[in-house]
């Protein structure tokens, strides 16, 4: 590649996502300079001990200015407030972005704040752990994955490629996507398995005093990509579920009937349905596995814990 993408890349939210970006973007020579900030000071510190960011500033307003590249990595829930208190110190031109979870909330809460000139491409990194803070971050969390990309109305079509050239440097496949096709496809693909996870381990939890901690002893595979998956960032995944309700939801529903008739199956004993469904369910794993899409990343994570 000839030269940076960007010169002057901002990274608002020094987290997991943030993180790793930074990393990846330094791996392949992507960005001039990086600056950063975190609303929380403790962050900030981490970020400047470790040599995250190529400057770490103490207010969003500073990391933004002269940058032609803001990346919200913020929660979801943060997003509005975050667009509404940098939008005063963008450079014309620039492009806003974004790797929030949910992408129609995200654009109705940030597009309205952002000054005429500026150039607003939402994205979403199909990539994570369940770790969080400055610490967790690394250069190969993209590689082989998915980051959409969710330009709205009016997107600039070149401020689209130039993400697109960003985001395919730090490793990832990249397609693009409509809003609120992207919040049905994650509320099935991510949002819904994440809170089954989150209520399999709560459950668990409560059966821990009448199994005499045997639950976490015995643990076995399955359950443990539950925990896993049920040990990820709190305010985060709140503010997910706040934002994308009704695609949650939805699949919620779905999910209950389905259970419910799994549920009959197996106290009325009807092997068939349940040996059907199985034979189902084993065929969508075979078909991701031959598609070459089973890319879940290896957790190469430092494990930095929640702020
Ligand atoms: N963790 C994942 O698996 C994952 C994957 C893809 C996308 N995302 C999305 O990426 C975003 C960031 O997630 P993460 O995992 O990096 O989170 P994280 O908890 O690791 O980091 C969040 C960062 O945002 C900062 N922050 C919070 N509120 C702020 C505010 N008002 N102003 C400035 N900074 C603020 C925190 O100090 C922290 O540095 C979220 O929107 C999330 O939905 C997460
Ligand atoms: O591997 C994990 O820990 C994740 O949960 C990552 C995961 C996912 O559901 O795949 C979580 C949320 C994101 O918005 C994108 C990716």
């Amino acid at each position: 590649m000839s030269g940076p993408v960007y010169e002057r890349v901002a990274l608002i939210g020094l987290g997991l996502i943030a993180s790793s970006m930074f990393w990846a973007m330094k791996r392949g020579g992507l960005a001039g300079e990086v600056t950063g900030f975190a609303k929380s000071e403790g962050s900030r510190e981490t970020a400047r001990r470790i040599g995250l960011c190529d400057r770490v500033c103490d207010s969003a307003a500073e990391a933004v200015e002269g940058a032609d590249l803001v990346v919200l990595c913020v929660p979801v829930g943060a997003m509005g407030a975050v667009a509404e208190e940098i939008a005063p110190a963008l450079k014309s031109g620039a492009t806003v972005t974004d790797v929030g979870s949910v992408k129609r909330h995200v654009i109705d809460v940030v597009a309205p704040h952002l000054p005429e000139g500026v150039h607003f491409v939402p994205a979403h990194p199909l990539a994570g752990t369940e770790h969080s803070g400055p610490e967790s971050g690394f250069a190969e969390l993209f590689d082989n994955r998915w980051s959409l990309l969710v330009p709205v109305e009016g997107s600039d079509p070149k401020a689209v490629a130039r993400l697109r050239t960003l985001w395919e440097g730090m490793g990832a496949n990249v397609d693009e996507m409509d809003a609120d096709h992207h919040d049905l496809v994650l509320a099935v693909t991510s949002h819904a398995p994440h809170l089954i996870a989150y209520t399999m381990v709560g459950v668990a939890d409560d059966l821990r005093r009448v199994t005499d901690s045997e639950v976490i002893k015995y643990s076995a595979a399955g359950f443990r990509d539950f925990t896993r998956i049920a040990a990820s960032d709190p305010t985060m995944w709140r503010d997910v579920f706040l934002t994308n309700k009704d695609a949650t939801l939805e699949i919620l529903g779905r999910f209950t009937e389905e259970l419910f008739a799994l549920q009959r199956a197996i106290r009325t004993g009807d092997g068939e349905h349940l040996h059907q469904y199985f034979t189902r369910t084993r065929a969508i794993r075979r078909g991701i596995i031959e598609a070459g899409q089973d890319t879940a990343a290896p957790n190469f994570g430092r494990g930095g814990g929640s702020e």
